[in-house]
């Protein structure tokens, strides 16, 4: 229990650790459910804007992810509702995020440590839940005092504006009463001119009858008196002249009436705009008064919130004092087991000690009685006494033979443990007898000082092998005395890779499985084998037990400065691993994804730097240091100019190129950043790309700096010598020759094992090929294709790059159909255009029963096609090494290949009568078009079809295959032992 607790307070950085867990992306909660995710569905197809979005949130707001909203955040504006520009908070998605966090953070954090619930986990979840939430609350309210004040003066705002249209208002209604003013003096004044009208005609009338009396008048003028007549006719003129322009005066005023009638209508029609645009204000106003009584409602809520809070906090402090508590309880614990265990062990011991010490009293008082019983008889005959010294000698014999099995019986016999009870003249004899064989020269000088090291150590195993030449003759002592120098040399190597992938925790292709698989046969076979690895954050934490963080930091330089670098320590597969982790703004491995970043080329120097540093710090002296493809070539010449000089000087250099494809060039001073000195190395004889005198290449720097070059098969160490297959470095490769060997990868058999393999819906065995079938028959239901008719299912995983020859395999799929067979393709591309070409055969597959696409990547669905397949294809354009056909094999499914790489030495043709029968095991094809694929296909067909017994021998056959680590191990172990001795003759002829 006690272990169990330490382990989840470790793990999650409970009580003082706390910070440490906010950076600790294995652990964010949330986070890691979004980058767990988004890991499992490969992260190489997101694209890096989305994912460097998914990262920031990750990194940076723990618990904010849970909420509805983020204040602060503009990406999650969309989701809050807005009213007049006031975001308003919605209250449901406010109190999810606060009661919902500890849920989700608890379901997390089960995930990640895989452990059973505990006391102590659900306080420490408590414990950073509780932090994140105030945080959290508190940004909320004062979010909501924001919008209060905003609201607040939309208001006043609002307000003034209806005084303004008020006025506006009040101004019509009085210029609208001055026009009905006017439109009454106006009516009087038509009453007027229609008045002067009536007068004008009568004065019309009158002037009409004054002109008639005037012309009868004319004949008797002398009658009539002409002057009164001429004055009266002036008169009339001139009233008749006003009386015109009072009538021209009138209908300009008429005119002006009728102009005053439109403007009243206008201003009519304005008046109900007005009307009606009021209206609007004052039901706005009404609603931004309904959002003042929300606002307050809102404000309410938002006491409400912050008393939460306060209990919160007080429910925080209690939790932190239970914390504080559980460690002190905890510390306490561990110091009460170590006392406990080492109150057991003496007892242990002591227990050990009595028994022999028991056993040799008796042995003593035996010998005792004895020696008395011979002295008694010495006085008495001589002849006597002979024979009792021979009784003597016998009884010490006896003795020594107690001893001998007292001591194998003892823990302390354990092979090795000092004995310490030996005389010294028996160490000192022992090591002049080794001395003496060496001037005898019987055995060389490394033999005879490792030997003389187990003496001076007094070493059980020389004690053993010392006791146990008694009776033979001195060749033979000699040789088992040997045998334990070569044991000894043999378990010395000390071997790191240092690598970008490695499987399960981060595997992108068959690189990772390599890392693993050698690591695991190297260990197997005697040697210690240590991991340096970037910490990404998008890893399989899962698959890492005690991952924990060293109490160091480790500074590294990188573009003229030091940064600071935390280590991770865990166990992979059995594996001891460090993991890096940069404290670089750049933050280089939290980008979600392995590969594919802008600045790759900076990510994976300054990461080979930092694992050097790491090595030299951690004072190690591996015997082999061995890098892999162009994300840790650096390793080779930054150890030869800055490690080595530095001390750390005990290592050969193991390069291993996956794929010659990627050689990682890059602008040659771009090599500085990681303290290269590129004057020296942007040399043709040294890291300057053949092909370009500007640019470096990582690759080519490896080949020329390291000790042993090796790739991942025979075949393709051949074809990478040639200019068409060697991307360029087959001149390079051809200079550095004698160091450079093709060594056939293997697979991890235990991981990849049909009768142990829980991804798989039945475990089977060569023996027992039911099982196969019922995978078959699950995988055809579980993807919607036809399952009633015995027909090949024809599988495909593979990563969708030009190398893996995608014309073929869209041929393969058509023409599958044509022959009456089924497909399944595991796979997704990094290359935009080919996975939407495949997207595109996806959809059109959608329902079909005979075709799925499965465009992603997924481990377990992977093993379950291995099982469920009859038939797998790689019709590759190259290939280093493949994996896919011997896992394929492995699980029963017959490969088809194109004859390239290790496809060419690991598939051989059923029909190929130049291969030994009991190699044949697969079907292959040389030219890469769809003639060539189609022959093999077509073979593979009629054989399964035609004559199924045969076909049953023939998958039965390939699962017996060992493609096992053994082999190639046994050759990776020759090259490094065979390395690191020349490098000890050299030094001992310097020496
Ligand atoms: N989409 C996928 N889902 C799961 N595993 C995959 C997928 N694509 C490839 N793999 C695995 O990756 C490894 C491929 O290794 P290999 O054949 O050497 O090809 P490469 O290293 O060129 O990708 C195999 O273990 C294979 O099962």
């Amino acid at each position: 229990m006690a272990t169990k607790l330490s382990t989840l307070f470790l793990s999650s950085g409970f009580g003082s650790l706390s910070g440490k867990v906010l950076d600790n992306p294995q652990f964010p909660y949330s986070s890691r459910c979004l980058l767990n995710t988004s890991c499992k569905m490969r992260p190489r197809r997101l694209s890096s804007r989305r994912k460097r979005k998914y990262l920031k949130k990750a990194s940076y707001e723990h618990l904010s992810v849970h909420a509805d909203f983020h204040p602060n955040d503009d990406e999650d504006s969309g989701s809050e509702n807005v009213v007049e520009g006031v975001p308003i908070l919605n209250q449901e998605s406010l109190s999810s995020a606060v009661f919902n966090t500890s849920s989700a953070v608890q379901h997390n954090t089960e995930k990640e440590t895989g452990e059973v619930d505990t006391e102590g986990l659900n306080k420490g979840v408590q414990l950073e839940d509780l932090i994140g939430m105030i945080k959290s609350a508190e940004k909320n309210i004062l979010l909501l005092n924001q919008a209060r004040v905003r609201a607040l003066e939309d208001l006043e705002k609002i307000l003034s504006e209806k005084e303004e249209l008020q006025r506006e208002i009040n101004g019509l209604e009085m210029r609208l009463a001055e026009t009905d003013t006017r439109i009454e003096v106006a009516a009087q004044e038509k009453v007027h001119v229609e008045l002067l009208e009536d007068q004008f005609e009568e004065l019309q009338k009158q002037l009409n009858f004054s002109s008639g009396t005037v012309q009868s008048m004319n004949g008797n003028l002398n009658d009539i008196p002409i002057d009164s007549l001429t004055k009266e006719l002036h008169l009339l003129k001139s009233e008749n002249i006003v009386l015109k322009n009072d009538i021209q005066t009138l209908k300009e005023e008429l005119s002006n009436v009728k102009n005053a009638d439109q403007h009243l209508a206008f201003l009519e029609k304005e008046r109900s705009v007005l009307e009606s645009s009021l209206k609007d204000l004052e039901s706005k106003l009404s609603t931004s008064q309904e959002d003042g009584s929300k606002l307050s409602d809102l404000n309410a809520e938002c006491m409400d919130l912050r008393n939460r809070v306060e209990h919160l906090q007080v429910l925080l402090d209690k939790a932190t004092k239970q914390a504080d508590q559980a460690i002190r309880v905890l510390q306490q614990n561990e110091e009460l087991q170590e006392k406990v265990e080492k109150l057991e062990e003496s007892l242990e011991e002591a227990n050990v000690f009595k028994l022999s010490s028991e056993k040799l009293q008796q042995d003593n008082e035996l010998m005792q009685q004895k020696i008395d019983l011979l002295e008694d008889r010495l006085q008495s005959s001589d002849e006597e006494l002979q024979s009792y010294i021979k009784l003597y000698q016998e009884s010490v014999k006896e003795f020594q033979d107690t001893l001998d099995t007292i001591k194998k019986a003892s823990k302390k016999t354990a092979t090795d443990e000092p004995v310490n009870d030996m005389p010294w003249e028996f160490w000192s004899r022992l090591l002049l007898l080794i001395d003496g064989w060496l001037l005898e020269e019987k055995i060389s000088g490394d033999d005879a000082k490792l030997l003389k090291e187990m003496a001076w150590k007094r070493d059980a195993r020389i004690y053993d092998a010392y006791m146990a030449c008694k009776e033979k003759n001195e060749l033979e002592a000699v040789a088992l005395f040997l045998s334990l120098t070569s044991s000894q040399k043999r378990s010395g190597l000390y071997v790191i890779h240092i690598a970008a992938e490695m499987a399960p925790v981060a595997k992108v292709g068959g690189l990772g499985d390599v890392i693993t698989g050698l690591s695991k046969a190297l260990q197997s076979r005697g040697h210690l084998v240590e991991i340096v690895l970037p910490k990404y954050d998008c890893m399989e934490y899962s698959r890492i037990k005690d991952l924990r963080l060293l109490d160091v930091v480790l500074e590294s330089y990188f573009d003229g400065r030091l940064f600071k670098n935390k280590i991770w320590v865990g166990t992979v597969e059995g594996l001891p691993v460090y993991f890096i982790e940069p404290h670089h703004p750049d933050k280089f491995f939290w980008r979600a994804q392995y590969y594919g970043e802008h600045d790759d080329f900076k990510r994976f120097s300054y990461f080979s730097r930092a694992a050097l540093e790491l090595l030299l710090r951690a004072g190690k002296r591996p015997d082999i240091i061995h890098c892999h493809d162009w994300q840790t070539a650096f390793i080779a010449p930054l150890y030869w100019d800055l490690y080595y000089p530095k001390g750390l000087n005990s290592a050969r250099i193991c390069f291993t190129c996956h794929n010659f494809e990627y050689q990682g060039t890059a602008p040659a001073s771009d090599l500085a950043s990681c303290g290269l000195d590129v004057d020296q190395l942007n040399r043709q004889d040294r890291l300057q790309d053949n092909s370009s005198h500007e640019r470096i290449n990582p690759v080519k720097g490896a080949v020329v700096f390291s000790n042993i070059v090796t790739t991942v098969s025979p075949t393709y160490a051949q074809e990478v010598r040639r200019a068409e297959g060697g991307h360029g470095l087959h001149s390079t490769l051809n200079f550095h020759s004698k160091k450079f060997f093709g060594i056939l990868n293997g697979i991890d058999t235990d991981v990849w094992n049909p009768s142990t393999d829980s991804f798989i819906k039945v475990q089977y065995n060569a023996n027992d090929l039911q099982g196969k079938a019922e995978n078959k028959d699950a995988l055809r239901r579980h993807l919607g294709l036809s399952s009633n008719v015995r027909k090949p299912l024809v599988g495909c995983i593979t990563r969708l790059v030009p190398q893996k020859g995608i014309h073929l395999i869209r041929y393969a799929i058509y023409r599958t159909l044509e022959l009456g067979g089924q497909f399944v393709l595991l796979g997704s591309s990094p290359v935009p255009h080919i996975q939407r070409e495949f997207e595109d055969i996806a959809n059109h597959f959608q329902s079909h029963d005979q075709i799925r696409l499965v465009l992603a990547y997924d481990e377990s669905l992977s093993h379950w096609i291995y099982a469920a397949s009859d038939m797998f294809i790689i019709p590759s354009i190259f290939e280093p090494c493949g994996l896919t056909q011997m896992i394929a094999m492995r699980y029963g499914s017959i490969p088809i290949v194109r004859k390239t790489g290790g496809l060419n030495d690991s598939v051989f043709d059923v029909d190929d009568e130049t291969t030994p029968t009991e190699l044949q095991n697969g079907y292959t094809f040389l030219t890469p078009d769809e003639q060539g694929l189609n022959s093999a296909l077509e073979r593979a067909f009629s054989h399964y079809l035609n004559n199924p017994s045969s076909w049953q021998q023939l998958v039965q056959k390939v699962m017996d295959v060992d493609f096992s680590w053994e082999t190639s191990a046994a050759q990776y172990e020759e090259l490094y032992s065979k390395s690191v001795a020349r490098a000890r003759a050299v030094a001992a002829g310097r020496a």
